[in-house]
């Protein structure tokens, strides 16, 4: 049923999570265009879910959407106070995810970003951060009281276990998110949520689909955030129509991160209008112009061949 696959790789604009280029697998098949890109660490058994949501993109399609924008926030990088004021400021968002505790960086970085944060979206922005699971309880907490000066909307994955996460929110008025205890998880439909958090991150890719990623947010009955695995603007397409057929769409998605990729397989590229995404199809009419060199396109195709094999 696949007919094509193209391997793209674009640098990234500022490095994120230790990432400095991006790259992936489009398919296509008789439904349009999905993504394949698991990032590099991540072994063959994990990535299987990724190609089940790249499957699901390019043989099946999507449920139908019961909206047709996407509200979202723009994602800081932990960059320095001045230029995250500039990127919020430039973004046109209302909402805005900064990442904290980057290794290296002390907690004076994090508070002075998240201030200029707030101060770039004015009282009536939400700010939340995102410390992907680097605190233990108590560092959590401290950091937590500090940062929600400005007031957070909710941190996402301040601890890395599912007690700790619960430990924490006994302690803290913010609100916590969960996203890599749900989405690295073995079975995402059967981790206990209770205590641990408030909101669920749902990414498409590590879930393994839109319909899975249903499947999960309907388990938990808790409000859910659709949020990016820093895909190209075909991934992008999938979150997005994720966040369209949720039921309840209560926060803004962090769907905005093909502005964080110097280049795109589109030359009509997902980024947000006035804080949202419209949701539509993606075309890729650019992959000539982003195609990976051959030892790339070869590491892809092999990873490819073990994922389906
Ligand atoms: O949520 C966002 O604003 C952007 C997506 C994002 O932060 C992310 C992107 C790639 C890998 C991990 C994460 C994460 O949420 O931790
Ligand atoms: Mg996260």
């Amino acid at each position: 049923m696949i007919d094509a696959v193209e391997v793209w790789s674009v640098p990234m604009r500022t490095r994120f999570r230790g990432i400095d280029v991006r790259d992936g697998v489009l398919v296509r098949g008789p439904a349009g265009w999905g993504e394949f890109s698991p990032f590099w660490d991540y072994d063959v058994a994990e990535s299987r879910r990724w190609w089940a949501g790249a499957v699901e993109a390019a043989c099946h399609g999507w449920p139908a959407p019961v909206r047709d924008t996407v509200p979202v926030n723009v994602t800081v990088p932990a960059v320095d106070a001045t230029r995250a004021h500039a990127i919020v400021a430039a973004s046109g968002c209302r909402t805005a995810k900064v990442k904290v505790a980057e290794p290296g960086q002390t907690p004076a970085d994090d508070l002075a970003r998240v201030e200029a944060v707030r101060d770039a979206l004015g009282p009536d922005g939400a700010v939340r951060v995102d410390a992907n699971a680097a605190w233990d309880v108590d560092t959590a907490v401290a950091r937590l009281r500090e940062l929600d000066r400005v007031g957070l909307e909710y941190a996402e994955q301040p601890c890395a276990s599912l007690a700790e996460l619960a430990a924490l929110r006994r302690r803290v008025d913010v609100r916590i998110a969960a996203d890599e205890v749900v989405r690295r998880a073995a079975d995402p439909l059967r981790v206990d949520l209770r205590e641990a958090c408030d909101v669920v991150v749902l990414k498409v890719q590590p879930l393994g689909g839109v319909r899975a990623a249903l499947e999960v947010a309907q388990a938990h009955g808790l409000p859910c955030v659709v949020s990016s695995a820093l895909e190209s603007s075909v991934g992008i397409a999938a979150g997005v129509a994720l966040a369209a057929a949720l039921p309840e769409l209560p926060f803004a998605c962090g769907l905005a991160t093909v502005a964080l990729l110097d280049g795109d397989v589109t030359g009509d590229p997902l980024l947000p209008v006035d804080g949202a995404l419209p949701v539509r199809a993606v075309t890729p009419d650019r992959l000539a112009a982003v195609a990976a060199g051959p030892d790339v396109e070869a590491r892809w195709r092999a990873r490819l061949a073990a994922v389906r094999g």
